[in-house]
């Protein structure tokens, strides 16, 4: 098994492809389909999706009752069957073909020589421009066998799921246009009995604002059926009677667009694009409504076949984010931003207002996460109109804490119109090492943990005797990138607070949230210009002083580069992926830095690249401290998610005992190739 193949790791390729087609010529159209398959070949692709009456054209009225043409339709078939004896992909094909005494609407199967199955149209439209019962019956609840000169009986129905015996994960169904414009789509019923892949030809004529509405109907089947869901419509040849064609294609999974067609386009348009199966059985397995709602479903007829796809590596064609916290559209950014926000701002306003409005007591350090902290709590104090005097913000320089980021925590919370209050730990932190014995008090320059948390406990102290001398709460600034890593200094330090506004927070989208903050004006303009100067400075948890000219202690050398580290927490709280495959996506996401997007407005000179070996390792010291960590998040105090990744409250998203091993986790990374 290659490493670097889609197929070792858990996905599968897709084509949507919309040909020029031929109206009424169906050998013509046989030909054009074997040729965009065999490129579908070339590209490694598992199922070549071809639009609603793929062979005849969709839009040729009373000749599709014609025997002439129908007769042609069976050699078209034999043409791909033929063909398809060399290809991989699985070719999904539009033809009318007589069953009993009817014609249907068919998606006609085909695989390696076999005719898997032909699946008729269920809800045939009648209504303004379309007249399809002229032509067609229904094929909703038939369960038969279709006689095909020269194949045989094969399965046929709007029952049948194709599933591949080698692939795991991959089996789909499919649907004919109008059958996803009906509330309860067949499509439904066949991902609630397993079809992960839900393919809809189409034959849909353009008119202004429908492709938005395929849009709508094509995500909310994707979202609602925790599947991937494949759409393709006919365009270019068909007939332009009375109507006109867009050729749209899209391939959504999950709510997610992964690729989608140009429109009006000349010539074959063959969207291709990646699948995570791993990522919509995770789904499904973990949210049981999802199984609650197949009960008394419909039976289905499985349909087996051997894919075997190409194992050798073939790119990936998917968008990997960089940051899966942090979408690299600004549009989107703005508006998780303004979301984030007004989550934090609502948690701490109902808290305060429910406890009987106490102060707020916070420690700020000039970093990023008290920063936010702080200007969260003053826009609570705004909207409960209450005085920001409230706040009492505290700066409580230690043995590392520079002039800079002390000037920033002034500034800042001058700006604001805080209360502001400076209380020096040294002499209190110099009294407890020199009674603990601890080296440090006898001029020794040892800097361990001890020496850490001694300062982040001392402040912590200070915090709350503080809040319970002016009525008030110890306001936490710990974020979820933090807590995953465990890095936070324990009960006694910053792990503890009585209400934390960032634990649903990813480091990433911090700094995010904060230009937002600036950029839509929520402060006067001098607040905004602090802002600035605290984003501009590195982060450290300024605990360790620096030797002379020297750099400053730098957490991210420590701990890893946050961008990494949440990419790992994203794919391991929202989807369950195992670390091997997680890798397998950052070394996509972050091996070149001139490939794929952004976020807008990333400053040039931080846009970073790295290595299969730098995932690796900074992936081993994640799972190393996620797993020793657990104990810091089983006490965590209350506070709100933010992230559809999660949170690592025991109380919400996250429980895990604090005494397990994760050897299974650091084992499997040894299945990476390095490459
Ligand atoms: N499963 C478990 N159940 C119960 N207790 C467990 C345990 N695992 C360890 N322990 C105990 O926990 C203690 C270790 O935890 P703890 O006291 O927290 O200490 P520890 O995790 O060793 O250190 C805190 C780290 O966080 C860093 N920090 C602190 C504060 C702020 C920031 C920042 O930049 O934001 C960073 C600091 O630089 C230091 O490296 C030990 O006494 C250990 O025996
Ligand atoms: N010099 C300081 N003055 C006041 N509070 C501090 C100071 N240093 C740390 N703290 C408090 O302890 C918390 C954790 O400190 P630390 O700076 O180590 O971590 P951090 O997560 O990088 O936070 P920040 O980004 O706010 O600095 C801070 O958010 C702040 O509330
Ligand atoms: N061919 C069809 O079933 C088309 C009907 C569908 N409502 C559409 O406009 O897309």
């Amino acid at each position: 098994m290659e490493y670097y193949s889609i197929y070792s790791q858990g996905l599968a390729r897709v084509a949507a492809c919309t040909l020029p087609v031929h109206p009424a010529q169906p050998l013509e159209n046989a030909r054009d389909t074997v040729q965009a398959a065999a490129q579908c070949h070339d590209d490694g692709v598992a199922l070549a999706v071809f639009p609603e009456l793929s062979l005849t054209g969709y839009n040729i009225d009373d000749l599709l009752l014609q025997d002439v043409l129908l007769d042609e339709v069976l050699e078209a078939i034999e043409v791909l069957r033929e063909a398809s004896t060399t290809l991989t992909p699985v070719i999904v094909v539009g033809a009318p073909l007589r069953y009993r005494n009817r014609i249907y609407n068919c998606a006609v199967v085909i695989h390696k020589g076999r005719v898997l199955g032909v699946a008729p149209k269920s809800y045939i439209p009648n209504y303004r421009e379309f007249y399809e019962k002229r032509h067609f019956a229904s094929g909703a609840g038939t369960r038969g066998e279709l006689e095909i000169p020269g194949v045989g009986s094969v399965p046929f129905g709007a029952d049948l799921i194709f599933e591949a015996a080698d692939v795991r994960g991959l089996s789909f169904h499919v649907e004919i246009c109008e059958d996803m414009w009906v509330p309860v789509p067949p499509s439904a019923e066949a991902a609630l009995a397993g079809a992960t892949m839900l393919l809809n030809i189409s034959g849909s004529p353009i008119t202004v604002g429908r492709a938005a509405d395929r849009e709508a109907l094509v995500k909310a089947a994707s979202t609602r059926c925790a599947a991937a869901y494949v759409y393709t419509a006919a365009g270019q040849g068909e007939s332009s009677t009375d109507l006109s064609w867009d050729g749209q294609a899209m391939v959504y999974e999950l709510g997610n667009k992964l690729a989608e067609s140009e429109r009006f386009a000349q010539g074959p348009q063959l969207t291709i694009t990646d699948i995570d199966l791993d990522i919509l059985r995770q789904e499904r397995s973990r949210q049981g409504t999802f199984d609650d709602n197949a009960l008394g479903g419909g039976a289905f007829r499985t349909i087996s076949f051997r894919l075997e796809p190409p194992m050798e590596d073939i790119g990936l064609r998917r968008e990997v984010a960089r940051f899966p916290f942090v979408p690299a559209n600004e549009a989107l950014l703005n508006q998780d931003c303004y979301e984030a926000y007004n989550i934090q701002v609502y948690g701490l306003t109902q808290r305060l207002r429910a406890i009987g409005n106490p102060k707020i007591v916070i420690g700020v350090s000039g970093g990023l996460d008290s920063t936010h902290a702080l200007i969260v709590a003053a826009r609570a104090m705004d909207l409960l109109e209450r005085p920001r005097t409230d706040i009492l913000a505290y700066t409580l320089p230690g043995f590392a804490t520079s002039d800079h980021t002390k000037n920033n925590a002034y500034r800042l919370a001058g700006s604001l119109g805080v209360s502001f209050k400076e209380i020096d730990i040294r002499p209190a932190a110099s009294q407890m090492l020199a009674d603990m014995g601890h080296p440090f008090a006898s001029g020794e320059e040892v800097y361990d943990v001890t020496f850490e948390n001694v300062q982040a406990g001392l402040r912590t102290d200070f915090l709350f005797r503080l809040a319970n001398e002016k009525s008030g709460i110890v306001l936490g600034t710990g974020d979820l990138s933090e807590l995953a890593l465990g890095w936070c200094t324990f009960g006694v330090g910053d792990q503890m607070s009585h209400y934390n506004v960032n634990p649903g927070v990813p480091k990433t989208l911090m700094q995010h949230l904060i230009r937002w903050v600036i950029a839509s004006h929520q402060f006067e303009n001098q607040v905004g210009e602090v802002l600035q100067s605290i984003l501009d400075t590195e982060i450290s948890p300024e605990l360790v002083p620096a030797k002379d000219g020297a750099n400053i202690q730098s957490t991210q050398q420590k701990i890893g580069p946050y961008e990494l580290q949440d990419f790992t927490l994203y794919y391991l709280l929202r989807f369950g992926l195992r670390p091997s495959k997680i890798a397998f996506y950052a070394w996509h996401a972050w091996h070149d830095v001139n490939l794929g997007r952004f976020p807008a407005g990333f400053p040039t000179d931080e846009r970073n690249e790295y290595t299969m070996e730098e995932i690796k390792n900074w992936m081993e010291l994640f799972l190393r401290r996620f797993f020793a960590n657990q104990f810091k998040r089983s006490t965590l105090p209350n506070g709100p998610k933010v992230v559809a990744g999660g949170t690592l409250s025991p109380r919400g998203d996250w429980r895990m005992p604090s005494d397990i091993s994760g050897s299974v986790w650091l084992k499997d990374l040894e299945n990476i190739e390095l490459g």
